[in-house]
């Protein structure tokens, strides 16, 4: 690597130092030589991740697997390199520097989170206590803070690429890079997932392409939040077709003043920040760091700042008081490129009140990977799990179905999205 000093540096150009040298470096290896399989951990688009001891070290790692067939050697290394320049935030995934690749496979290593992802843990139409969801949104909000202070923009934010370490979310981390580019870097059409998708890229009517913008990943996570704290979608896709988004867009625009029912549930702070987030014009979305100012405040009507996201269903209710304290407006609370910065923000989540939980909220867990479904019952979308092995790649429509055969999911009807057009 050049002796130049890496903050002297714009992004582009470590990243492409970083790619540089992770080709020249790339291996071929024999998985098994150097490291014992013991589990798939889960599957995703372009390949699989498994649970790998290092068989010389002895340490436990998450082995993501990106089939030469559908994945190009550069999306590769783009994928590697941004992963590890990321890495030194604790509020995103770390890796060990360790590409490679096999016969079919590109490979790289990346420390392994033991509770999975955070879709497994969100109970179907009940949501996760809210001082789950707060201290798992915080962490969250950082992260994602942070890749935009790398001018750099996720784009595929939702629970499967939120890994967790426990299922009480005291530590969390993004991960799942392969969709991250520059902001501001054009990118044409191609299908995706939908109902964290903001409603200027569902828009299939526009062919042009587009510009990466971090206002999709603050849509994503808006609706992000809601599915956390109430175990449902918001909508099935952002479109004027869809009654549910509809609804919203009316209120959102103050054509009227009733909230939309699955929406009630908020507290006006809340239903603010909601506002705030998904905002369906595209420039006068907030930026992610602005949740901070909301943690303070109560987020469910339930009166309880620990209950969950209410919408029926019985659950194990989380005792202790507190919640995430966050001081302040929350501006300072972003991260800056600097290294200070990020040092700032791990110590202002080492202060934070957190206080002692109840057991989690207990849901079976799906087996191997899980995608989220939606099945359509009453008031609105909710979760179900889907199997990745069941998901088309190639137009990225989800088949629905139940998430497992032994877990709280309520019966309802099952719909199959029909694939829409967004932009890599
Ligand atoms: N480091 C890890 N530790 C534990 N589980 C992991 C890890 N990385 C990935 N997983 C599991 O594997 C799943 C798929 O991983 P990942 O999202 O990286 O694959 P992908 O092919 O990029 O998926 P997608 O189709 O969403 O783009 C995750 O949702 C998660 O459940």
């Amino acid at each position: 690597m050049s002796s130049s000093p890496l903050g002297s540096r714009g992004n582009m150009d470590i990243l492409e130092e970083l790619q540089l040298i992770a080709a020249q470096n790339l291996e071929r290896l024999e998985v098994n030589k150097y490291y014992e399989v013991i589990r798939e951990l889960g599957k995703g688009t372009y390949g699989k991740v498994d649970l790998v001891i290092h068989k010389i070290r002895g340490t436990k790692m998450a082995l993501k697997f990106l089939r030469k067939k559908t994945t190009k050697l550069k999306s590769f290394l783009r994928e590697y390199s941004i992963s590890l320049y990321l890495s030194p935030c604790p509020f995103i995934i770390n890796m060990f520097g360790i590409a490679f690749e096999t016969d079919d496979y590109y490979v790289f290593a990346q420390e392994y989170a033991l509770s999975g992802d955070l879709f497994d843990i969100i109970p179907p139409q009940v949501g996760l206590p809210e001082t789950v969801a707060k201290r798992c949104v915080h962490q969250v909000a950082i992260a994602l803070d942070y890749l935009h202070c790398k001018k750099l923009v996720h784009r595929d934010v939702k629970p499967e690429n939120i890994l967790i370490f426990d299922r009480e979310c005291r530590k969390v981390k993004l991960s799942d890079f392969g969709m991250t580019r520059r902001a501001g870097s054009p990118v044409k059409r191609v299908s995706g997932t939908i109902p964290y998708t903001a409603p200027e890229l569902c828009d299939t009517s526009r062919h042009e392409g587009f510009c990466v913008d971090y206002s999709t990943d603050v849509w994503a996570f808006g609706v992000l939040l809601f599915c956390m704290l109430t175990g449902n979608f918001p909508w099935e896709k952002a479109l004027p077709t869809d009654s549910f988004y509809q609804e919203f867009t009316r209120w959102q625009r103050r054509r009227t003043g009733t909230v939309p029912s699955q929406w009630r549930r908020f507290t006006e702070q809340a239903l603010r920040m909601f506002r705030r987030l998904l905002s369906v014009e595209q420039d006068r979305r907030c930026s992610v760091k602005e949740v901070f100012g909301y943690f303070s405040h109560s987020w469910m009507l339930d009166g309880d700042s620990n209950g969950n996201g209410g919408g029926g269903g019985e659950r194990e209710r989380e005792r202790g008081g507190g919640g995430v304290r966050v001081e302040g407006d929350g501006s300072s609370t972003s991260s800056s490129s600097g290294e200070e910065d990020e040092e700032m923000l791990v110590e202002r989540m080492k202060q934070q009140t957190l206080s002692p939980l109840s057991p989690p909220v207990s849901v079976e867990r799906g087996t191997g990977g899980t995608k989220v479904g939606m099945t359509e019952s009453g008031g609105g979308h909710h979760f179900v799990s889907v199997s990745t092995t069941s998901s088309v790649p190639s137009t990225n429509s989800y088949d629905r179905m139940p998430r497992d055969s032994n877990s709280n999911q309520p019966p309802g009807r099952i719909l199959v999205a029909t694939p829409i057009e967004i932009c890599v």
